[in-house]
């Protein structure tokens, strides 16, 4: 059903569905146009340049740019997002990574798995079927049919939406597939519906995303109908988390409805998390969005309908709508009050809420956007003091374990540059990152930086000799669980080391945003 492309001919002077036109990927001098303080990936590398020549360098990644200092100094970066990407391997350099666009090629000698396991979230692969096992169809999508699939090497579900690419015939509706994926491919927090990677051939577009197991909020809505107060609070409370998230990336999501919220476990209301970007976008402030018409009218701001200039307090105010609902089982502008939604004049009488509840809901219901609460202030509402308190109580009592010292507490703060770890991001701990087929077994690569030997050293699994045998153990967490799979990493190396270590060892968990050090200190009596 799926066939599957050799890039490095199929794709050469050519693009890739993604691209809208022709454009180029070459090391450029200008100022690279992202900051790159924070979510470094580094390696060393060997990059060819045009005359053949191999040389040997730094290679730094944020998000979809790689880059590098010249000899000079200067930055040299190059943008991949969608680029076509493939492993190859060289007898001489050993295993690499080709990066296609156009009619430029770039090619990389390096720890290829552990780069195209960063990359592969920001351009496009070929070989679906080489890692994947397509079962049965569980949706359709609008342009896309939607199955359950396999990967073989992590044995992991996930959901896969094939998209055929006649059933674009509008160049605009290709422009929003590519818009919401440029989203999509940025979000990697527990709040969002995980991306894994893109897969392209000459018929269709295939996109690995993280199978939704625990229903839709409207699913979970229309089961429970009417809400006490304190649910209500708790829903909302995890649903502004995941709007003020957004807004962090300067994302706005424009059509917040209970059919776009999921649950990872069913009913678990700490599970929520957005699971589609339709119509979510970039905000520049630049732009005047008054001409701009989206939405789900019932749900949309006011200013959206009346085509006056928008920001993210649009998300804000279909929040109070979500809340409307909950609260009395009927949307504040259903088909009997739908008028109303351009005046955003709301019938408050049948509402049963606290003081506080009402203060929340008059803030995020507010007409005009001037006046409506932004999604930090609602983050910080009275309303919410009681899941604050338990979020408050949570951390206090992890954190005497987690940084007794405070020195290591500071030099965690200040690390932000990621290297690459000796244990490849399908590590253990990314028990939801789909795995890749390891290279081929006779592919030895005389760069490879380290063997993968560390990568049994962490984990539930961990062997007390491995810990005795590595100074510092490091691996990558490929989503935003970061406190939960961080906490879940340094029991497990605790205990393991309690047992095993001979000295003081410094153990360096890292994931895509922050690398976090754990010391475990061996004490001359016992630890
Ligand atoms: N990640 C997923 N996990 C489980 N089921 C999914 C997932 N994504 C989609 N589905 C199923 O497929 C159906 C169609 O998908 P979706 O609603 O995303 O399509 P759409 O909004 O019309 O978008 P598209 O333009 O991508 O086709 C959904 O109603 C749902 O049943």
């Amino acid at each position: 059903m799926i066939k599957d492309l050799n890039p490095s001919s199929e794709y050469k002077h050519s693009k890739s569905f993604f691209q809208i036109a022709y454009s180029t990927m070459q090391w450029t001098k200008t100022p690279i146009p992202i900051a790159t303080t924070n979510q470094i990936i580094s390696d060393e590398v060997r990059l060819i340049n045009q005359q053949g020549v191999v040389r040997s360098k730094t290679l730094k990644s944020v998000e979809n740019y790689l880059f590098y200092e010249t000899k000079q100094g200067k930055t040299k970066w190059i943008d991949i997002e969608n680029a076509i990407i493939e492993v190859f391997y060289h007898s001489k350099f050993g295993s690499g990574l080709r990066l296609i666009r156009c009619f430029d090629v770039v090619e990389i000698f390096c720890d290829a798995k552990s780069w195209l396991g960063y990359l592969k979230r920001f351009t496009i692969q070929c070989e679906f079927n080489a890692t994947y096992l397509t079962k049965k169809k569980i949706g359709k999508g609008q342009f896309s049919d939607v199955y359950k699939c396999i990967n073989k090497y992590d044995g992991n579900e996930y959901a896969v939406k094939i998209y055929n690419k006649q059933s674009f015939i509008y160049e605009t509706d290709r422009a929003a597939l590519q818009k919401r994926t440029s989203v999509h491919r940025r979000l990697q927090s527990e709040f969002a519906l995980k991306f894994y990677e893109i897969f392209e051939n000459s018929e269709q577009v295939i996109i690995v995303l993280e199978l939704i197991n625990g229903g839709s909020l409207m699913d979970y809505i229309a089961r429970n109908n009417c809400f006490h107060e304190d649910q209500a609070a708790k829903i909302i409370f995890r649903l502004v988390k995941t709007i003020s998230y957004l807004h962090s990336k300067n994302i706005i999501h424009r059509d917040l409805k209970p059919e776009n919220v999921g649950f990872r476990i069913l009913d678990n209301v700490e599970t929520l998390f957005l699971i589609k970007f339709q119509l979510a976008d970039f905000y520049d402030p630049e732009i005047n969005y008054d001409q701009v018409y989206y939405g789900a009218h019932g749900f949309v701001a006011p200013e959206i309908l009346l085509h006056q200039n928008q920001d993210f307090k649009v998300d804000v105010f279909s929040i109070g709508v979500i809340l409307y609902i909950l609260m009395t089982g009927k949307s504040s502008f259903d088909d009997t009050r739908l008028q109303q939604n351009g005046e955003g004049d709301i019938d408050f009488s049948s509402i049963n809420l606290s003081p506080l509840g009402l203060d929340f809901l008059t803030g995020t219901f507010q007409p005009n956007p001037e006046e409506r609460y932004t999604s930090h202030q609602c983050l910080n509402h009275q309303w919410f003091i009681q899941e604050q308190l338990a979020k408050l109580q949570q951390a206090q009592m992890k954190k005497p374990i987690l940084f007794q010292n405070q020195q290591i507490a500071r030099r965690i703060k200040q690390s932000k540059t990621l290297t690459f770890s000796t244990s490849s991001p399908r590590s253990p701990l990314s028990i939801q990152s789909p795995r890749y087929p390891d290279l081929e077994q006779n592919q030895k690569s005389p760069l490879k930086l380290t063997q993968y030997n560390t990568e049994k050293s962490i984990g539930p699994s961990v062997h007390n000799k491995d810990i005795t045998n590595n100074q510092e153990v490091q691996t990558q967490i490929h989503d935003n669980n970061q406190n939960q799979e961080y906490n879940n990493l340094k029991a497990s190396i605790y205990s393991q080391a309690r047992l095993s270590i001979k000295k003081t060892q410094s153990f360096v968990i890292k994931s895509n945003s922050s690398a976090k050090q754990l010391n475990i200190v061996k004490s001359k009596q016992k630890l």
